[in-house]
């Protein structure tokens, strides 16, 4: 199997639901959010891509229109955590995307932190 990944970012402030009273993730905050998808295919197409990586650019333009500088609290129809986050973006990667025959969305990585991740795959994958 070929993999390939590229990682995205964007600025956006939550607030989280069914926590412990006085948890600090329960006050709006802010976070500085990566995200990385990764594509797989068996076969090699063109120059020797997976698929080019641009083919990756419409999901940063919906990061951006979408997510960037927003209250994922009125984005989200969940509560955002990252693990809905990366669910989210994956489902939105695997019905939004162009890709090429043969290419599918492997999994979506979501980090609020440097220190930090959840990943979303569908048991198949
Ligand atoms: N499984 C999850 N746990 C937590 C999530 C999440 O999305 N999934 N989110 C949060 C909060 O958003 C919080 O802002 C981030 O938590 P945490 O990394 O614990 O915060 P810090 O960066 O302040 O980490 P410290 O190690 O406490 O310095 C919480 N949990
Ligand atoms: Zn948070």
């Amino acid at each position: 199997m070929h993999r390939i990944g590229k990682s995205f970012g964007f600025e956006a402030a939550h607030r989280l639901s069914g926590l412990p009273e006085g948890h600090k993730c329960g006050r709006s905050h802010g976070h500085s959010y990566s995200v990385e998808v990764r594509l797989a295919a068996r076969r090699l197409s063109g120059p020797g891509f997976v698929a080019d990586f641009a083919v990756l650019d419409e999901f940063r333009a919906y990061l951006q229109r979408t997510f960037d500088h927003r209250d994922l609290n009125d984005v989200m129809d969940a509560e955002p955590t990252s693990e809905n986050l990366a669910r989210h973006f994956f489902r939105w990667c695997a019905t939004g995307l162009a890709l090429p025959d043969g290419v599918r969305v492997e999994s979506v990585r979501v980090s609020e932190t440097a220190s930090t991740w959840a990943e979303y795959a569908p048991e198949e994958a």
